[in-house]
């Protein structure tokens, strides 16, 4: 599903989720006659399909569009990569940064694609933990690096605007594969993303 400025939904599942969210609307007291409301079904409906589009997109087919051979074999590291997801809990947003690192081993990735599969797994219903080792889990099957590690810091709009109401916690998830696993690499990698 090509989302840019042309965007392209699909026109069925737009349709089926608009006449839900009506019911919705109406279930929780507004009415969706009134100016404000009439276009807000099909607008939300657009809006959910472009925060779950990852569940149309292949990850893997997206790294390996972008890999080069090349003999550098030193950490190489993307970090505060911006992130926008949803709890699959509450459906609520949470959202914060991603640092990603991998060691190559005979290939490089394609810098930008690394942003890319956050957003793919970003884009679904999900919780922190299950995103990072999916994040990890991608690389590390796909580029075979000598080392991945992917640390993401989110603020959960679950746990602020609901619930606990707690404005000020973050929560960290980290994962380490290959040479991260060992205590000096992966020190190395979170002095460097300042942690
Ligand atoms: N581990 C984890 N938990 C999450 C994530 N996002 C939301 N949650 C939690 O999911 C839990 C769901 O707990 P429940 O007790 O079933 O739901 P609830 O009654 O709405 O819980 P409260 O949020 O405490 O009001 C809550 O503790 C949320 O904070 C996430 O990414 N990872
Ligand atoms: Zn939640």
């Amino acid at each position: 599903m090509p989302y840019n400025k042309f965007e392209e939904y699909n026109m069925q599942v737009t349709d089926d989720v608009k006449a839900r969210y009506k019911h919705i609307i109406n279930d929780l007291g507004e009415d969706t006659q009134r100016e404000g409301l009439i276009k807000t079904p099909e607008r939300a409906a657009k809006a959910m399909q472009f925060l779950t589009q990852g569940y149309e997109q292949d990850p893997v087919e997206i790294l390996k569009g972008a890999m080069f051979k090349e003999s550098y074999n030193e950490m190489v590291i993307v970090k505060d990569i911006e992130l926008y997801s949803l709890c699959e809990h509450h459906i609520l947003p949470f959202f914060g940064k991603a640092h990603i690192a991998y060691i190559p081993n005979g290939y490089i990735v394609g810098l930008s694609k690394l942003p890319r599969i956050v957003d793919v797994f970003a884009r679904r219903l999900q919780v922190q933990e299950r995103l990072t080792e999916q994040i990890l889990d991608c690389i590390n099957d796909t580029l075979k690096p000598q080392g991945v590690a992917v640390v993401i810091e989110a603020a959960h709009m679950c746990m602020m605007m609901r619930g606990v109401q707690k404005q000020n916690s973050t929560t960290t998830t980290s994962g380490f594969r290959g040479q991260f696993e060992k205590i000096e690499t992966r020190n190395e990698f979170l002095k460097l993303i300042g942690k």
